[in-house]
């Protein structure tokens, strides 16, 4: 049988002001057109923009969409709009179901009242009964593991505590439709994993939305996504893979910093080589299971005592996933001015498909000290026929 459809966004656009007394101004202009039976004006008056443009898709029990972008794509705003706190201009939202939603910190809380209290509140507001949320009263408080301090006003809560309260409440309360906004995952490390498992558990008989700037979990969780760019949807589908790759490109220009320096040597070049660049701005491919092969050219503005390499490569998210073995850079104990070469190699690269870039430092020669670092001094590109997410695929023989 066809799962039902739950959510259905249609046209969905939202207009908001850059200044708040023109945003008002406006405002009490559009209380007066609408009372006079005018619809929405849905073109852009001075100083307005839209966060969010067009909007469509549909969503069954069982799926969840991801909404991903860079900051101030637009994804809260629609969140907000499928969970009602605020209006589209244009568009229509028709959602079938219990709305469970974790999507603004105290939002749905009356600080005044206590953990308790607000359990009722929101259950309310969800359409529960009294006798209902009394039955899951426990099970909500347990989950949360705020037992001690459920009968305690919310504004003494931490944020942490908030947003366990607010998930328990959300998940526990069997929604049909559930809208999650990760970057208030700000609970500990247990609680976010459990969090997780839930999300797992309830899926098959929810429909799910979420926000989240982190990809492996979007990727794991989401079986469609929704790149917003500037409130529009830059990519929408069901290949997870060609959306995130969308999504990271913006990350691709190489942003080289020297961040540390003590004047006695730079680092003029690093080549990466590579049998071909990548289509994505001219970037070293390696095949996975292929060699690193790097030739560094160093500027040796003084004699010194030979440095040691370092070299450490972080994934497009700015993790740091390994560090190349330090050693010296020269077989000589001095090195006089002048340029010098350095070739090194790792082999068999198993890094999962992605682009990485390089963190490079030199440090001196008998102590930890430093001499000269840069962060992101150049990228790759690992090709692997596999999406994957974990950070490496190990060579595996059956
Ligand atoms: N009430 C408001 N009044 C005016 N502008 C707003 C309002 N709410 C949001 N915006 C603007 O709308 C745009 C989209 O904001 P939104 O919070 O939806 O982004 P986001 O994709 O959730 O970003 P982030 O990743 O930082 O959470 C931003 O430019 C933001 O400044």
């Amino acid at each position: 049988m066809e799962a039902e459809v739950l959510v259905k966004v249609e046209g969905v656009s939202k207009k908001f002001c850059k200044d708040l007394r023109t945003g008002l101004w406006y405002g009490v202009q559009d209380l007066f057109s609408n009372f006079l039976g005018n619809k929405h004006e849905r073109k852009l008056r001075e100083k307005e923009f839209w966060a969010l443009q067009d909007i469509n898709f549909e969503l069954k029990r069982g799926e969840c969409l991801g909404l991903i972008g860079h900051n101030g794509a637009g994804k809260s705003t629609l969140l907000k709009i499928l969970n009602g706190l605020i209006n589209p201009d244009a568009g229509k939202v028709t959602i079938k179901g219990r709305v469970g939603a974790l999507i603004e910190l105290g939002a749905g809380f009356n600080p005044i009242l206590t953990g308790r209290e607000n359990i009722y509140n929101n259950g309310a507001i969800l359409g529960f009964s009294r006798r209902e949320i009394d039955e899951k009263l426990e099970e909500i408080i347990a989950y949360a593991e705020l037992s001690e301090f459920i009968d305690m006003p919310v504004q003494h809560y931490s944020s942490g505590m908030r947003v366990r309260l607010g998930f328990a409440i959300a998940a526990q309360m069997e929604p049909d439709v559930l809208l999650i906004d990760e970057v208030l995952a700000v609970g500990d490390l247990g609680f976010m994993l459990k969090c997780f498992k839930t999300i797992d558990q309830i899926l098959p008989s929810t429909a799910i939305i979420f926000v989240s700037h982190s990809m492996p979990r979007v990727s794991r969780l989401c079986n469609e996504i929704i790149l917003l760019e500037n409130g529009n949807a830059k990519y929408q589908g069901k290949d997870i893979a060609a959306g995130i790759d969308l999504y990271y490109d913006r990350f691709l220009l190489n942003d080289k910093k020297m961040i540390f320096t003590d004047g006695t040597m730079e680092l003029l070049e690093v080549q990466i080589i590579s049998e071909k660049s990548s289509k994505r701005e001219e970037i070293p491919v390696i095949n996975w299971g292929g060699n690193l092969e790097l030739v560094f050219t160093f500027n040796v503005l003084k004699k010194i005592q030979t440095p040691r390499l370092v070299v450490s490569i972080f994934d497009i998210e700015q993790k740091s996933v390994a560090v190349l073995e330090k050693k010296f850079i020269s077989d000589a104990s001095e090195i006089n001015k002048g340029t010098l070469n350095l070739r090194i190699i790792h082999q068999n690269i198993q890094f999962s498909k992605g682009i990485y870039s390089l963190n490079i430092g030199l440090i001196k020669a008998n102590s930890p000290g430093p001499i000269v670092r840069y962060s992101d001094f150049c990228k790759f590109q690992v090709l692997h026929d596999e999406d994957v997410w974990e950070p490496f695929i190990l060579k595996t023989e059956y």
